[in-house]
């Protein structure tokens, strides 16, 4: 109690005031009694004699067979031993008292000084502590004495009181006052704390010794009187809580009998965090629970919870983390549990099943609480499905061909090298394939895009059903596609796999009701032998398709080595033919066109020469085909025709000039312009150009070339159909476009006198033209029988090595001299 401890602690100080000089006095008297050259006193010379009052606060110890024993006791020290009896051990004492005796006597032994020792007991509540001083002797039979004088030292103080006051937790006891009837009517507080005086904001004195009904704190409130009165001999003892609205204090209440003890707490600043907690958990848009450390049961769980995973609260309750993983994931999820720590946060995505069986991607957020007196974590749980879903069709997008949804080109080269990957440590072979649609561009040019999107999305459905497992199809680009065979495939197994697909690309495909047939064309490459790279393996099987299309397509074929020098041939011709055209390298030859009837040349056809340096003359059959795949035709096709026309400005009047026309100059939209400026910076006429085109300018794109061959033809230049007679529907490109002249191919002539099917062809063409008002020219005439033949068949014009071959523009001039002197002598 309060009161009382005041009191003991007075007496205590002025005591040890008193009794605290004595160790100094003794330490002084053993250093006295210490011989010259001896190390320790005598024991008669310090403790015999002159200790008076001293005595009784004496033990003496010596060693018995290597035991510090008890010999002898002060009246003070058997107080404080609570003990009388000597010739014991110490081991016997109190443990607090022998603690501090073998300690002192320990050290001054093995020094050979005194030492000073404290003691501290804790005797009927109070902590008393005592000076130890141990003073070693040398007996007079030769071993050593030890008396150690104890006496307490500071102030006594109250354990329990000490304890309370250290706490900012008010402790007070309450004792039931019993009425008539024996009912516990009234409290009176027998003791408190100072922290106790604070919560209840009371002067401890107002309280001390007062009855509660006395009011003046919460404790007096009824309702708080009547739930002590409850606990009054009714058990242990239990917690409520006395909330005024602008603080809370948290009672804890233990009954004995018709005492109860009391803690008073303030949780105001709890209930609040637990308010704020509350709040911020029940009403958080985010799925949130709380589970439990030990068993993983869900303690708590929020609206956004139940609605989410759609497990009513009562089942949640019910059921544990365990039920919400998917099964595959248990390990992962039950050692990430194991880690969890005292804060968590998603290092990868989870998989939580919901009440309707569906997979959600989450990742969660855990911190770990206390939850109603368990050990929990409180987790707040992130939906991330739509967000991965989102990722997934982009990467998808990235990855797949937005029409086909086949692989693109990217994701089918990152497969093949994974393929090659795999197959590397056991050398296993990867097929490589590349796959072309033949005539897939008529059905674009004919059908129009739509119909042909449709069929390359057939396509790709026919290719998904055959090319299956490990092995990938892809689309490249446009119609071209491509396949991996992953496994170990022989040549044989590549060579079969081809020819079925193939086959089943082959078959017709139904489109709104129309039939369509395209064919496919196969290039093979094989790892290792054709190449170990990605990018080799494919450059080969495109060198292979190549060689396939250009045997007529419907075909495979593998890559061979010649291929690679082919493609280099190629490399080489493409670079030399820019070089080319900036170094000047190309010229014009002009070979005549001869009127039959007026036996006269009518004009000439400007044929394209290439001196190369190192190779010599370059056939214009051989690169032009290049210069047309490389786009070089477009300007080498507009210097021809500013070339020719300058040149045909230096002949006769009466004498045209004809140009050939690429079918790729018709695609660069810039043809009708080009023919302007060459014929405006010539100054030669319009009607003295004749262009020529083949029938491969109907092939695409019909619409649009007809319109430039009208604007053509309204400038006044004229329009031949060379080759006529090569290509496939010949007669329908008459009636859809006016020419002014029909070049019957060469072939026909050739074998004029000897074939009476090319005999019948010429003679077709020529009444065609006849009765079209087209004029026809015979082209390769070498011999003056063919000549014979053609005059005979009515053919208008004729062309061919009789008269002369393609010459330069300097021999033009004697060549007309000269055909006409031969002319005017034949006549
Ligand atoms: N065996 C034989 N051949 C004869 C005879 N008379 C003429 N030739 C050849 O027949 C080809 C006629 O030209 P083409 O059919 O327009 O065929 C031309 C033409 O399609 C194309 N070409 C030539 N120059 C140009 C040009 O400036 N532009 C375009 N786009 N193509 C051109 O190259 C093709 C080949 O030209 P060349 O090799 O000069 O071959 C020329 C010519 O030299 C003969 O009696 N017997």
């Amino acid at each position: 109690m309060i009161m009382a401890n005041k009191k003991s602690a007075k007496t205590s100080a002025k005591f040890n005031s008193e009794m605290f000089a004595d160790v100094p006095v003794l330490q002084r008297k053993w250093q006295a009694a210490v011989r010259p050259g001896e190390k320790l006193p005598h024991y008669e010379d310090v403790m015999l004699g002159s200790l008076g009052r001293l005595a009784d606060h004496i033990v003496l110890l010596r060693n018995v067979d290597g035991v510090l024993t008890v010999s002898h006791t002060g009246r003070y020290v058997q107080t404080w031993l609570n003990d009388e009896r000597w010739d014991i051990p110490l081991s016997a004492l109190p443990p607090d008292c022998a603690t501090a005796l073998t300690e002192a006597a320990a050290n001054a032994r093995e020094n050979c000084r005194p030492y000073l020792a404290s003691a501290h007991c804790v005797r009927d509540g109070l902590v008393r502590t005592f000076d130890v001083l141990a003073l070693p002797t040398r007996s007079r039979w030769g071993g050593i004495l030890v008396g150690v004088y104890v006496n307490e030292r500071n102030a006594q103080y109250n354990l329990l009181d000490t304890i309370f006051s250290a706490t900012d937790e008010g402790v007070l006891s309450l004792a039931a006052i019993r009425n008539a009837r024996g009912e516990a009517a009234d409290f009176q507080i027998v003791h408190l704390n100072q922290g106790a005086a604070r919560l209840l904001m009371q002067p401890a004195t107002d309280l001390l010794w007062r009855r509660l009904s006395a009011g003046g704190n919460p404790l007096a409130a009824p309702l708080v009187m009547n739930r002590l009165r409850r606990f009054v001999g009714s058990g242990p003892g239990g917690q409520f809580e006395i909330d005024s609205g602008d603080r809370c204090l948290r009672l804890g209440v233990t009954a004995f009998g018709d005492m109860l003890s009391l803690t008073v707490s303030d949780v105001t600043a709890l209930k609040r965090r637990e308010e704020s907690f509350r709040l911020l958990f029940e009403n958080n848009p985010m799925p949130m629970w709380v589970f439990a450390a030990d068993t993983m049961e869900f303690l708590s769980v929020n609206d956004a919870a139940v609605q989410h995973y759609g497990y009513s609260r009562d089942r949640f309750l019910g059921m544990t983390l365990r039920e919400i993983w998917p099964e595959d994931e248990w390990g992962v999820h039950a050692a990430a549990l194991r880690e969890i720590g005292d804060v968590y946060q998603s290092s990868r995505d989870w998989r939580h099943i919901r009440a309707d069986g569906t997979e959600i991607h989450v990742l969660t957020f855990g911190r770990k609480v206390t939850f109603e007196g368990r050990d929990g974590y409180l987790v707040a749980v992130v939906d991330i499905t739509e967000r991965r879903a989102a990722e997934a069709r982009i990467a998808h997008m990235a990855h797949h061909d937005g029409l086909t949804n086949l692989p693109n080109r990217d994701f089918y080269q990152e497969r093949l090298r994974e393929a090659l990957e795999r197959g590397r440590p056991s050398s296993k072979r990867v097929a490589v394939m590349c796959l072309d649609l033949d005539l897939f561009k008529n059905v674009n040019d004919s059908f129009g895009h739509p119909m042909g999107d449709r069929l390359l999305k057939l396509v790709a459905e026919r290719l998904r059903e055959v090319v299956r497992d490990d092995n990938v199809a892809a689309r490249l680009g446009g119609d071209e596609f491509a396949v991996v065979l992953a496994a170990d495939v022989s040549p044989n197994e590549a060579s079969g796999f081809a020819e079925r697909l193939i086959d089943v690309l082959s078959a017709p495909y139904r489109i709104d009701g129309l039939e369509v047939v395209v064919g496919a064309s196969i290039g093979i490459a094989l790892s290792p032998g054709d190449g170990t790279t990605s990018e080799e393996l494919m450059r080969n099987a495109d060198m292979a398709l190549y060689r396939a299309k250009s045997e007529g397509g419907g075909v495979h074929h593998f890559f061979e080595p010649e291929m690679d020098q082919q493609a280099q041939k190629r490399r080489d011709m493409e670079r030399d033919l820019r070089a080319a055209f900036s170094n000047g390298e190309f010229e014009l030859h002009y070979q005549p066109l001869v009127d039959i009837a007026a036996d006269r040349i009518s004009g000439f056809e400007s044929l394209l020469r290439w001196q190369h340096p190192q190779k010599g003359m370059v056939s214009p059959a051989e690169f032009i085909p290049v210069a047309e795949d490389i786009g070089l035709i477009v300007a080498l096709g507009e210097w021809v025709l500013r070339e020719a026309c300058a040149e045909a400005m230096k002949w006769p009047t009466d004498v045209k000039v004809a140009v050939n026309l690429s079918p790729v100059q018709f695609r660069s939209r810039n043809l009708v312009q080009a023919v302007i400026s060459a014929l405006a910076h010539s100054g030669l006429p319009a009607q003295r150009l004749e262009l020529e085109i083949t029938e491969s300018v109907f092939l695409a794109e019909t619409e649009a070339n007809l319109a430039i061959l009208h604007q053509l033809r309204e400038l006044g230049v004229s329009i031949s159909m060379d080759d006529f007679g090569t290509g496939y529907s010949s007669l329908s490109y008459l009636r859809s476009f006016p020419f002014d002249k029909i070049k019957i191919d060469r072939s026909f002539v050739k074998d004029l006198a000897r074939r009476s099917d090319c005999l019948a062809i010429v003679r077709a063409i020529s009444g065609l033209g006849r009765s079209l008002k087209i004029t026809t020219t015979a082209e390769g005439v070498e011999t003056t029988d063919q000549l014979d033949w053609l005059r005979a068949e009515g053919c208008n014009e004729v062309q061919g090595f009789l008269f002369s071959a393609a010459r330069p523009a300097g021999e033009i001039a004697a060549l007309l001299s000269g055909f006409a002197a031969r002319a005017s002598k034949a006549a």
